[in-house]
């Protein structure tokens, strides 16, 4: 598992692959010479769309030494955050949007011995996550709302990011900082240049014929504009 600060990490979306054959998939990105893989759930009440739970993290776990940040867009994620430690995640990721449940999520995860994100959607003010910076192991900023792949990028989440990098430097914080929806090469650049180091893009990647160019192309791209 990489986790070194400087060093800017590709995280494939598994929501965009081929679903009829996960396994498949997962191998594939192994081979692309990803780092993670991002593991959307969704659970049709926070977000109007559903994935997969649990059991489908449990069995693609064996076949990959990738490291799984797993993605809860869900209104009750207390009631899963054992099942999916249980199931493999290394990461596990809450929304800020839950608000006073946020505090207890964080210690829950901890105490599962797992990495801590918190993920922040575009409408809600980056303030509403300063009070848990110094607890999280990445910050998690949503470029599209979430819900489903395929949407556009929205530039103006730019400045929160360019917010979590001067928060990070200015307290010597080491929380990653990641980027999620309508990641290609050219909006990857972007939220590399404001302090971005973490990448998770589904249709950019999974949807390419060749997962191995588009990954080595999508690190030179960040690598060259890194913040
Ligand atoms: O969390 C989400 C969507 O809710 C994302 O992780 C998407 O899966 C990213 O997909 P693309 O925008 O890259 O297609
Ligand atoms: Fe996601």
């Amino acid at each position: 598992m990489k986790s070194n600060i400087a060093e800017m990490m590709i995280a494939p979306s598994l929501l965009a692959s081929n679903q009829s054959c996960f396994g498949q998939e997962v191998e594939r990105a192994e081979r692309s010479g990803a780092d993670w893989l991002h593991l959307d759930i969704m659970d049709g009440h926070f977000v109007p769309n559903l994935s997969f739970g649990p059991q489908v993290v449990k069995a693609i776990r064996p076949l990959t030494n990738l490291f799984f940040d797993a993605h809860l867009m869900c209104s009750q994620p207390e009631l899963l955050l054992e099942p999916f430690a249980k199931a493999g995640a290394d990461e596990i990721i809450v929304h800020v949007e839950l608000g006073e449940q946020v505090q207890c999520l964080i210690h829950k995860i901890k105490s599962l011995g797992k990495k801590v994100g918190l993920a922040i959607n575009p409408p809600t003010a980056i303030a509403a996550v300063q009070p848990f910076i110094e607890q999280i192991d990445l910050l998690l900023v949503m470029t599209v709302n979430p819900g489903f792949g395929g949407q556009e990028f929205i530039s103006e989440c730019l400045p929160k990011i360019q917010q979590a990098q001067a928060w990070r430097r200015e307290k010597a914080l080491s929380y990653r900082i990641s980027v999620d929806g309508g990641i290609n090469d050219q909006t990857a650049a972007e939220c590399a240049h404001v302090g971005a180091d973490t990448f998770v893009a589904g249709t950019s990647l999974f949807g390419a014929p060749s997962l191995k160019t588009v990954v080595q192309k999508m690190r030179q791209i960040v690598n060259e504009n890194q913040h």
